[in-house]
């Protein structure tokens, strides 16, 4: 299958520290790629490279193929319009990146007004749809709500689905389940999951949560000191790693004690 990104030694290094040395992933249509390895490892870093939103000074090297373009190559203004379109994002936490003083409605039809560049009534009735899509109870009345009358899950929700607002190809989902109660964490991970079949979006799942790895993920890469050191099917990789680091990993978890 042809892949939707194709990161190809990409390196990242900040003020002289390396900090991603040499990275090759693949993000395909409906397919969940996760990402794992320790703190530290540059599962972050290489997230932020495929939205172009690496800190400030960041030298790089390496490419990131959408389609015919170079991610890595791409003026400020294209690769702005890339970005919240054709590539979307989650982050860990829902109450940081919704803001607190807008509705949810004005949220999600901003957004759509200045990407897709809709009318008020279309934004809108794409707005109600989108909220039911991702399972928000009574889109409707949700549309006129403000972020707090929301619960954490909630949120995290409505946060996926400002991103799917443009259609997007591309999903980075750092930890996107690591601030949510475990009991709705579930949930959410099966959301995207199922977002992912339904719509053919490529998924970077960043986390560094094996046990969230083998609900969703179709392939695993696992990353250490800004490489990635093993990478394949989520079936083989996590029962038969390869990588002693990897099985280091998996010794950790809780379950295997
Ligand atoms: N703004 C920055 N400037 C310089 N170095 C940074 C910056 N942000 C992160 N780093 C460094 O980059 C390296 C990789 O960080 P990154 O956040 O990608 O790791 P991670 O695997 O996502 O870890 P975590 O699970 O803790 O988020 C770390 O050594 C970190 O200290």
């Amino acid at each position: 299958m042809t892949a939707t990104v194709d990161i190809a030694g990409l390196t990242v290094a900040i003020g002289g520290k390396e900090i991603l040395r040499g990275v090759d992933l693949r993000l395909e249509p409906g397919r969940v790629h996760g990402l794992a390895g320790e703190s530290g490892s540059g599962k972050t870093m290489t997230g932020l490279a495929v939205l172009g939103l690496l800190p400030h000074g960041a030298r790089t090297s390496g490419t990131i193929r959408l389609g015919e373009r170079d991610l890595l190559a791409l003026p400020p203004k294209e690769l702005n319009r890339v970005r919240g379109g054709e590539v979307a994002m989650v982050f860990q936490d829902p109450a940081t990146s919704l803001h607190p003083m807008l509705t949810i409605g004005k949220q999600l039809t901003e957004h759509m007004r200045h990407h897709l560049r809709l009318g008020q009534a279309e934004a809108r009735a794409r707005a109600v749809e989108l909220l039911g899509k991702v399972r928000i109870p009574g889109p409707e009345e949700a549309y006129r709500r403000f972020p707090h009358q929301f619960s954490g899950g909630m949120r995290q929700r409505i946060a996926i689905a400002i991103a799917l607002a443009c259609s997007p190809k591309v999903l980075i989902a750092d930890e996107p389940t690591t601030a949510l109660d475990v009991t709705v964490q579930a949930g959410v991970l099966r959301l995207l999951r199922g977002l992912c079949d339904e719509l053919g979006l490529a998924v970077l799942l960043v986390t560094h949560d094996l046990g969230v790895m083998s609900a969703v993920a179709d392939e695993v890469s696992v990353m250490k000191d800004g490489l990635v050191v093993e990478s394949g099917p989520r079936g083989r990789v996590l029962r038969e790693p390869e990588h002693a680091y990897t099985r280091s990993l998996l010794e950790s978890l809780p379950e295997a004690q």
